[in-house]
């Protein structure tokens, strides 16, 4: 398989009434078509940015970064965002409420003839396993539903690199964890190419081929599920590996009424 995105050291910092914050130094990560990568990480750690950057909505203050032999951001360079070939799943992405269900997974084929657009819309409800609800609209669905749609609208334009930003995090346990596999199952079927963002360990390790642990706005170790778990590249890793599986073991007995 040949490699598709690649971040190349690169840097991200804000603007803000105190001076210039950074938040990313110099972060390099590959990653291959088809493959689902996940950047994992503690609140504020700067996933979200790195992300945003991805879409083209951050400037780099350093490095680069590529989509196969494109570069769509370097200092002082900037491929504008609705040219990237880049499609987004994000958290607060709501569907548009007024819209049924086939008008918002249309909202990006605009350009597209009517056939086309009316063949790719059955493709994806399909897709998704919502064939029969084309003309309900948002309100109408469960959560896990909406999210189905909202990711069936980010697949519509068939973009190359798909970036998912807490995709589950408004969804309950059981959901999100159901969800979680559904979305590897799809993007797996469909061959996409994607990035996750996500605080939650098991959601990482339930839908990622490479996990990327964010530590000081850098990757600390960028490794297979495996890989992570059995060959932690520091200590820093294991320790949050460890932590977090003992949290999601702690939650999960918390939710069976066993916990004190
Ligand atoms: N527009 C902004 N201006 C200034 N600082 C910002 C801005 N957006 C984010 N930050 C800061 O940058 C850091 C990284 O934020 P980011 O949202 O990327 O983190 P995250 O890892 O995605 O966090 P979470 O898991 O809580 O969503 C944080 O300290 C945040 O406060």
């Amino acid at each position: 398989m040949s490699q598709l995105l690649k971040l190349d050291h690169i840097s991200l910092a804000y603007d803000t009434p105190d001076g210039v914050v950074p938040v990313v130094d110099h972060l390099s990560l590959d990653l291959e078509q088809g493959h689902i990568g996940c950047l994992l990480g503690a609140s504020g750690c700067g996933k979200t940015t790195v992300l945003r950057a991805i879409a083209g909505f951050e400037p780099l203050r350093a490095g680069a970064i590529w989509l196969g032999d494109t570069q769509l951001s370097a200092p002082g360079h900037q491929v504008e965002p609705e040219h990237r070939h880049v499609g987004m799943m994000f958290q607060d992405y709501a569907l548009f409420p007024h819209l049924n269900v086939e008008k918002n997974i249309a909202f990006g084929l605009r350009r597209w003839s009517k056939p086309r657009r009316k063949a790719r819309i059955g493709e994806l409800l399909s897709l998704v396993g919502l064939e029969a609800s084309g003309r309900r609209y948002p309100h109408e669905l469960s959560g896990g539903q909406q999210q189905r749609v909202a990711l069936a609208r980010a697949l519509a334009p068939e973009p190359e690199l798909l970036l998912l930003d807490e995709p589950f995090s408004n969804l309950d346990v059981d959901t999100r964890e159901r969800l979680a596999f559904e979305v590897r199952d799809i993007l797996k079927k469909t061959g996409h190419t994607a990035i996750l963002v996500t605080h939650n360990q098991a959601e990482a390790f339930a839908i990622a081929d490479r996990i990327g642990v964010m530590q000081d706005g850098a990757i600390a170790q960028w490794d297979s599920p495996y890989g992570l778990h059995n060959n932690p590249a520091s200590a820093c890793v294991a320790d949050f590996v460890k932590r977090e599986a003992l949290m999601a073991q702690r939650a999960q007995a918390y939710l069976r009424g066993e916990a004190s």
